[in-house]
């Protein structure tokens, strides 16, 4: 198949482990990577892994901006940069020695508009190739209205591409109502686009049925280590496996999302084929992505539930 995804905020990922992270202390890291990152990107990155043709649209400026397009360039993703008048950023991750995950995040460049311009242009004419699926993903830069990602939306849309959105904040709430085709927002997203706290199956499950009942295709709402719930017109199944100790957190979300658009068949299938990709990146250091032998590995131990019950925790459901 054929993606395209656009990432107007990416970043150059550098993840540092530890052993145990305590503030205001001097630590020597036991290990340190670099990568490639940003949502789009690596959602991208997984699926060219996996034998897809992945173009990614992304601003690049800076001594990051080339340090990032360096990283990116033998990783078998077309890569469409826009230069822009700022640096990119540089995103830290700390990794302690029992899995726990703290990312520190940049807000990245002010993009002007001659840099939207050209953004927007990049990802119209990318879109005019007839992409199977287009991933509009991540955080806004500062500059860039809370409404991109709905734009990006849009342009799809009229051109017949299917959409998925992952981001966060004002700008989740402004792609909701250009209704995509799939939303991959995690638990604490939800909750906070919702304005309310979400315990239960039933509360997840009411929280994306609002957002489907504004024109959004599919719900798939990542959990962390309690698996993931899809809300669609066919129900709610959930998917998930026995708990593990990951090595680095970073990208499992944009590599769940990348396993769903991959995948074929039943809703189950798709979840759990979403899962199985999460689950194996969880298994590798920073933002590594997984390949296909490690996905499949990771498949085998992934179950799925049909319609579970509405009052079970949603903290509950892995066990
Ligand atoms: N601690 C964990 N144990 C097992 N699987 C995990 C863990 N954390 C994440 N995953 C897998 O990665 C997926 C995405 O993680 P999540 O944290 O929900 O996404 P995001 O990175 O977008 O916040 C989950 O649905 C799950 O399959
Ligand atoms: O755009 P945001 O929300 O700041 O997130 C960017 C960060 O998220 C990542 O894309 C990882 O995302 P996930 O862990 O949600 O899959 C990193 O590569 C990047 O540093």
């Amino acid at each position: 198949m054929r993606f395209l995804t656009v990432t107007p905020n990416p970043s150059v990922d550098h993840t540092v482990e530890l052993d145990t992270l305590t503030r205001g202390e001097v630590h020597r890291a036991t290990a340190g990577s670099v990568e490639a990152g940003g949502k789009g990107v690596n959602v991208a990155r997984v699926l060219a892994r996996h034998g897809h043709e992945a173009t990614a649209v992304l601003p690049s400026g800076g001594v990051d901006g080339d340090r990032l397009e360096t990283l990116l360039a033998p990783q078998r993703v077309r890569a469409a940069t826009v230069a822009i008048a700022g640096s990119i950023r540089t995103n830290t991750t700390i990794v302690e020695r029992d899995g726990t995950t703290t990312k520190l995040n940049e807000p990245g460049p002010e993009l002007g508009p001659q840099d939207l311009d050209a953004l927007q242009r990049s990802v119209s004419d990318e879109l005019q190739r007839a992409p199977d699926w287009f991933v509009s993903s991540g955080s806004l830069p500062p500059g860039a209205p809370a409404d991109l990602h709905a734009r990006f939306v849009r342009t799809a849309r009229g051109l017949g591409v299917r959409c998925a959105v992952d981001t966060s904040g004002a700008a989740l709430a402004a792609a909701v109502d250009a209704g995509p085709d799939v939303l991959k927002p995690n638990e604490d997203e939800l909750a906070e686009l919702l304005g309310r706290e979400l315990h239960t199956v039933g509360d997840v499950v009411a929280a994306a049925g609002e957002l489907r009942s504004r024109g959004v295709g599919e719900v798939l709402v990542s959990l962390g280590g309690a698996g993931a719930l899809l809300v669609g017109a066919q129900g709610t199944v959930w998917a998930g496996g026995r708990s593990l100790v990951p090595l680095s957190t970073v990208g499992a979300g944009d590599c769940t999302l990348a396993g769903f658009l991959h995948a074929t068949g039943s809703p189950a299938q798709r979840l759990a084929t979403a899962v199985a990709w999460g689950r194996a990146a969880v298994l590798l250091p920073g933002s590594s992505v997984p390949a296909a032998p490690e996905t499949s590995a990771a498949a085998a131990a992934v179950r799925t539930l049909d319609d579970p019950h509405p009052d079970t925790l949603v903290k509950d459901l892995q066990r």
